[in-house]
């Protein structure tokens, strides 16, 4: 068993000498990835070369208030195979930061900011890439929590359009008490169908200017995209997301049969559980060449509801490729092995039955254009409204505003007798003894129910008698 207080006597090692000890020189690192870098995975792609893994980003603010959130991102995911282990958090708030920090540093080697999120959920939260032009505050941050935090922090960033940028972007965090940058190559606009390529020119820059050590991440999807990327830019460290989901064993420059990695995913499941909404995606990551050509596995994978029975999907898929296999053992890159997929350009991504749109993921759930209703872009439950109802309409900017609630600017009931939205109208008509059918709080009915009640028990009222007089 993994004993978690060896930790707190631990020396806390600092730039080149925490990637060399306490990281062991690590070189293939798992990404963070929201609802897919879960222990079972993170565990299956260490048994496959991955030397280095990030926790998914979490919140800091929810962590520091939430103990179940504690237990059931971190502490209940304790596996002493499951190390080196980087946690990351969304912050945006020193205080909150360092709380979060001390919650977590005795579970982890590391604690990584995510300084890279580009989503909608990130803005509207303030935070990830949308802190990237806040210095003051994140130097705030980053030293407070270096100056009281048992383990190391490092940072993960996007890159600036201009290199010169970036490079100070890097200093500063360098200064700040940032012990290991991860450089993302892409920039913050660069996601969902604008993702293009990764720029490894920043990274090569920032790795030439600062005296920590640096891990770049983007386009790797294969084990020699990842030498080149060494030979390229210099860095300590190579980081894979999407290449990690779809082939777990690219650090080992294999490319094993979908089905096996899929059998040997759902036995660490079983041991390490986790949600089935997470197996479910990592499987349609994988097996999504094979769902092209299989359609009907993809209808079964998504209403299966036990881990047995996407056990009893994936030996169904194994049958059909290898059925396949004794047929056309000659095509150079059959479906069914672990392989990257290549995201499709802002032409082709809206492809008739929307496969393509689960891929678009960059970070957390959906991607700023689909948030923001860009209609050329629509996600998959709006496209399953859309085939329902072709006419919808899903472009936010020709739909009605909605009427704001008069006292915190939330949508208002329609019907609300106040004009208030439902919390705001519980509160006053729970204040006022009143009612308001719209929501369907009948406060002041129930109150006259309860007195007449009281008022016949006591003698008072005659059955049938008005018990206005009575009221108030
Ligand atoms: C499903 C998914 C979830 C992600 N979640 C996170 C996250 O929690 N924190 C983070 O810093 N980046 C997150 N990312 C971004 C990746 O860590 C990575 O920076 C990005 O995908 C680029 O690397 P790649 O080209 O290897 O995919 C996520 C990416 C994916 C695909």
């Amino acid at each position: 068993r993994f004993n978690i207080y060896r930790l707190a006597t631990m020396p806390k090692y600092e730039g080149f000498d925490f990637w060399k000890i306490t990281l062991k020189g690590a070189r293939y690192i798992v990404a963070p990835m929201v609802d897919q870098s879960e222990l079972a995975w993170r565990l299956l792609s260490r048994r496959h070369g991955a030397q280095l893994c990030y926790t998914p980003m979490l919140h800091a603010q929810v962590f520091v208030r939430d103990a179940n959130y504690r237990k059931e991102n971190l502490y209940h995911e304790v596996n002493a195979e499951d190390r080196p282990l980087v946690v990351q958090f969304c912050a945006n708030n020193p205080e909150v930061f360092v709380q979060a920090s001390l919650l977590a540093q005795d579970y982890c080697d590391a604690i990584d900011l995510n300084l890279g999120c580009p989503q909608m959920i990130a803005k509207r939260g303030h935070y990830g890439a949308f802190l990237q032009e806040e210095w003051d505050l994140l130097l705030k941050m980053i030293s407070e929590a270096h100056e009281k935090i048992s383990v190391p922090i490092t940072c993960k960033i996007r890159v600036f359009p201009e290199i010169n940028k970036t490079v100070k972007y890097a200093k500063m965090l360098e200064k700040a008490g940032c012990q290991l940058l991860t450089v993302h190559g892409r920039t913050k606009e660069q996601k969902g169908p604008l993702t293009g390529v990764a720029n490894w020119e920043h990274i090569k820059a920032v790795r030439k200017s600062v005296n920590i050590p640096v891990f770049a991440n983007g386009n790797i999807q294969y084990l020699s995209d990842v030498e080149r990327c060494f030979q390229e830019t210099d860095v300590q460290g190579v980081m894979s997301a999407e290449g990690n989901l779809h082939n777990p064993a690219l650090f080992e420059g294999k490319k094993p049969p979908v089905w096996e990695i899929t059998e040997e995913y759902l036995e660490i499941v079983k041991q390490h559980r986790c949600p089935l909404s997470f197996v479910r995606a990592h499987l349609f990551k994988l097996w999504h060449h094979t769902l092209q050509i299989h359609h009907e596995l993809r209808e079964e994978l998504a209403k299966v509801k036990s881990l047995e029975a996407i056990a009893e999907v994936n030996k169904r898929l194994k049958r059909k490729c290898q059925k396949e296999e004794d047929r056309e053992n000659s095509l150079p890159f059959p479906h069914w092995i672990c392989q990257p997929y290549v995201r499709p350009g802002p032409k082709e991504v809206t492809s008739e039955n929307g496969d393509q749109q689960t891929d678009r993921k960059t970070c957390g759930k959906r991607a700023l254009e689909e948030e923001e209703g860009n209609s050329e872009f629509l996600s998959k439950n709006k496209q399953k409204k859309k085939a329902r109802n072709p006419k919808k309409n899903f472009d936010t900017s020709v739909k009605p505003k909605y009427v704001k609630c008069e006292q915190c600017g939330n949508p208002k009931g329609t019907k609300c007798i106040f004009n208030l939205c439902r919390g705001c109208c519980k509160k006053k008509a729970f204040k006022e003894l009143a009612d308001c059918a719209g929501h369907g709080l009948l406060f002041r009915t129930k109150h006259e129910k309860r007195l007449e009640w009281k008022l016949i028990e006591d003698g008072i009222l005659e059955n049938g008698d008005k018990i206005e007089s009575h009221l108030d």
